[in-house]
């Protein structure tokens, strides 16, 4: 088919913001499509975030594809009011540039992901992941769990008599060792230590810089800083990259039976998850207060094996993973990428 050329400038284009109708042409949901100030575009908010079909065309058109696009769009009508109706407006079938757009994402990062054993290795790894994304545009905030270094010290202090709580402190101190791994990595000159609370977290991201975490206060796991973080800089796209290949019915690691969900809406999550233990250095692919706040917020996630740190890579520039989809209620009824995943 002949690709049309995106119009230079269009009268009255772009309009002060995009109907909800308007973005229904093609299965784009409102929140999918963020208007360019500066010209005749749309930006769409993240690769992610796109509808499959729309994602298929472009890799069709043989764009190199980045975590987001700057795409024109076709006015069939000739039309380009505020006032235009749904089907007037198509999306053209190839991004006319790349642009570097600032989707947020948050990466949690467990500790057994990021340093499976002494070393710098994966850590190097991860933080070119995060160097690859910040080049595309992305803006990311990565939260850093204590792995098994954070269970020795917790077991050994467990032995010695410390209540739960001071187990907790111990487990924040180390994922705060291990974010400092990772900003080592990063070679990041703006941020020198982890951010200890999301308003400082939030302010590095807004100035532009990755922000990296670690814990930040008892009672609770970093997959709930992750998705506190993610609420609070109202991210894109939470990704927690763990050890396991997503979420299960049971445990993996025990069960041979378990089997793993490809889609969950968040309270399924919640539900799940409650059913696990919950004590200083407690395994779970996602903890119960995250999940809550999954809930709460509506937060598109993914929980992927993380072991091989490209797959975060993928996940966020095209959603293509292996893992569980934690879908936002109610995304069923639109062919949104979450819905047509499959
Ligand atoms: N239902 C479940 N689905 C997936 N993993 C589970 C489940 N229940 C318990 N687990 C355990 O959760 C852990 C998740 O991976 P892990 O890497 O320890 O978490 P984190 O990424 O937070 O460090 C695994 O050790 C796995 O055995
Ligand atoms: O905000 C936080 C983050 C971590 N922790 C403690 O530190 C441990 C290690 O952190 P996490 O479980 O997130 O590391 P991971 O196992 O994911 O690498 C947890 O089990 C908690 O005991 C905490 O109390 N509050």
């Amino acid at each position: 088919m002949t690709i049309p050329a995106p119009p230079n400038r269009v009268e009255g284009w772009p309009p002060a913001r995009l109907e909800a109708d308007d973005c229904a042409v093609n299965g784009a949901s409102p929140d999918a499509i963020r208007l360019n100030s500066s010209g005749g575009s749309v930006r769409a908010v993240g690769w992610a975030t796109l509808p499959k079909p729309f994602r298929t065309q472009l890799e069709r058109d043989g764009e190199t594809l980045a975590c987001s696009l700057e795409v024109a769009l076709e006015i069939e009508s000739g039309s380009c009011s505020h006032a235009t109706a749904a089907g007037q407006l198509t999306i053209l079938k190839r991004a006319t540039r790349l642009h570097r757009i600032s989707m947020k994402v948050v990466v949690s990062i467990g500790g057994s992901v990021l340093v499976p054993e002494p070393g710098g290795d994966r850590v190097a790894e991860h933080a070119a992941v995060v160097e690859d994304l910040v080049a595309d545009g992305c803006r990311v905030g990565a939260v850093v769990g204590g792995g098994g270094v954070a269970r020795e010290y917790i077991g050994a202090a467990r032995e010695l008599g410390a209540n739960e709580i001071e187990l907790d402190q111990l487990g924040i101190d180390v994922t705060r060792l291990n974010a400092r791994l990772l900003i080592a990595a990063l070679g990041e000159e703006t941020i020198t230590a982890p951010a200890e609370d999301y308003e400082e977290a939030g302010e590095s991201l807004r100035q532009g810089d990755v922000s990296v975490m670690g814990g930040v206060a008892p009672a609770q796991t970093t997959d709930a800083v992750g998705a506190a973080l993610a609420e609070y800089v109202d991210a894109d796209l939470l990704v927690y990259a763990t050890s396991v290949p997503g979420v299960f019915s049971a445990d993996p690691n025990e069960d041979d039976d378990a089997t793993k969900y490809a889609e969950l809406t968040a309270t399924e999550l919640v539900d799940v998850i409650a059913g696990l233990e919950m004590n200083a250095g407690a395994s779970a692919p996602v903890d119960l207060l995250a999940a809550k706040i999954i809930e709460r917020s509506g937060m598109r996630t993914i929980v992927l094996d993380g072991t091989d740190p490209e797959r975060i890579a993928r996940a966020v520039r095209y959603g293509d993973h292996d893992g569980t989809d934690v879908v936002p209620e109610g995304a069923g009824e639109e062919p949104t990428y979450w819905a047509q995943n499959d």
